[in-house]
């Protein structure tokens, strides 16, 4: 382990200084693309301003005989387009043991390393990855004279990785953040769904009998599907809030199941992830609409803060105590909404309410729909 005092010195001579806080840029939805799909690249600059992260895939699900095709299309991509300042270029290497690796960044680095705002690694199984990919980072870093550090975002789709999970996050101040990596992890748990994240209809629990009814077992009862990613999401939001960085959901597979994407893409808002991937034009904007405050809950949270006053002591506002907790809930919201706003016209339109009266009247608490007293 690091020296705390050193963990911010730059690991090469010439490397960039390390950052001492993530910037906060959104990050709602993270769009795949596979560089080497002509039809699929092409479409990559009309893109730029429409996702908040466009990301060249060049692991899994690139085929073996096209990673250099796709390497080479990255670059080419990112030396021709201006991805103004709402959308980000990132990056998903091929793993650490692979073949393809050393060549991916050292030719990302060196030829678009300007242009790269996150390189995320695959399959870490603990921070001796991330330590290895810092050094070598700050390395090409230096050799590229680049000026701003490349940051890096881990994914967990291992046993030993989620087990490991606060170490990694806290293995670099180059950490951005972390996915779910649900496909890969179901099968190195040897967990039995063959599905890409979202739920499985086997994972439920039952209702019990029902009482003084013959063969009350086999009586119909009613069963309530239950979420396999629940455990592994929560844990991966701690370690990040742990270690200032960001915890986003992964891939949804079901690509014609939009509404059990938005599912799943919801409760991993609830539970803390500010964003999720992509796979395909359809999804891009139930992530960003999910992934954005409600206008409901910004008015709901603007309404409690001015309620609390000096943020001390306890309210009744809809018959339900406010304190100075559920303010700092309502202060998540709210910088949430600032921030999704400053680089979002339409979010901004949407949340530019007051409240109408400040003695609570008028409006509605939290989700249950915006109240009338709401005005622009
Ligand atoms: C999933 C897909 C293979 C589907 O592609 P396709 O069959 O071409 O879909 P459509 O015919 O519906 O496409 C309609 C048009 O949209 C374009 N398209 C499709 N996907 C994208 C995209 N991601 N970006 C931009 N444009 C896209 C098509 O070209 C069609 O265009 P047109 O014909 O002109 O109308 C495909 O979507 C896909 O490959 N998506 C990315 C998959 C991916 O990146 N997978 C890796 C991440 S998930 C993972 O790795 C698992 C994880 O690591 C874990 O372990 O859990
Ligand atoms: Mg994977």
């Amino acid at each position: 382990m690091r020296s705390p005092k050193d963990f911010f010195a730059p690991l090469a001579v010439g490397a960039p200084a390390p950052l001492t806080q993530v910037p906060s840029r959104p990050s709602r939805v993270i769009h795949f693309f596979d560089p080497s799909n002509a039809k699929m690249a092409a479409k990559v600059p009309a893109m730029v301003g429409t996702v908040d992260v466009l990301l060249g895939n060049l692991e899994d699900a690139v085929k073996a005989d096209k990673k250099e095709a796709a390497r080479v299309g990255l670059v080419a991509i990112a030396k021709a387009t201006d991805f103004g300042d709402s959308t980000q270029l990132w990056t998903r290497v091929n793993s650490l043991d692979s073949p393809w690796v050393l060549d991916d960044l050292t030719t990302l680095v060196s030829e678009i390393g300007d242009k790269l705002d996150v390189i995320m690694v695959p399959k870490v199984q603990g921070p001796e990855d991330i330590h290895y990919v810092d050094r070598l980072l700050a390395q090409l870093e230096a050799k590229a004279g680049l000026t701003r550090p490349i940051l890096v975002h881990a994914i967990l789709e291992t046993a030993r990785g989620v087990a490991n999970v606060e170490a990694i996050a806290g293995a670099s101040p180059r950490m951005q953040g972390l996915s779910l990596g649900p496909a890969d992890l179901a099968a190195d748990r040897r967990m039995k769904t063959t599905r890409v994240g979202g739920g499985h209809p086997g994972y439920l629990v039952r209702q019990d009998p029902p009482a003084g009814v013959e063969d009350a077992v086999n009586a119909p009862r009613a069963t309530y599907q239950q979420d396999l990613w629940h455990y592994t999401i929560a844990r991966m939001v701690d370690a990040c809030a742990m270690h200032g960085i960001f915890a986003y959901y992964g891939p949804f597979g079901d690509i014609a199941d939009v509404v059990a994407c938005e599912d799943q893409f919801r409760n991993a808002f609830l539970l803390g992830c500010v964003g999720t991937w992509s796979l395909h034009p359809v999804q891009i904007e139930i992530a960003k609409r999910v992934f954005s405050p409600s206008a409901e809950d910004v008015a709901h949270a603007r309404r409690v803060v001015e309620a609390m006053g000096d943020g001390t002591g306890a309210v009744m506002l809809d018959g339900k105590m406010e304190d100075d907790a559920s303010l700092k809930q309502c202060q998540v919201m709210l910088e949430l909404a600032d921030r999704l706003a400053a680089s979002d016209p339409a979010l901004a339109e949407l949340y530019a309410v007051q409240p109408a009266s400040s003695d609570g009247s008028g409006g509605s608490g939290g989700d249950e729909g915006a109240g009338a007293g709401w005005v622009r």
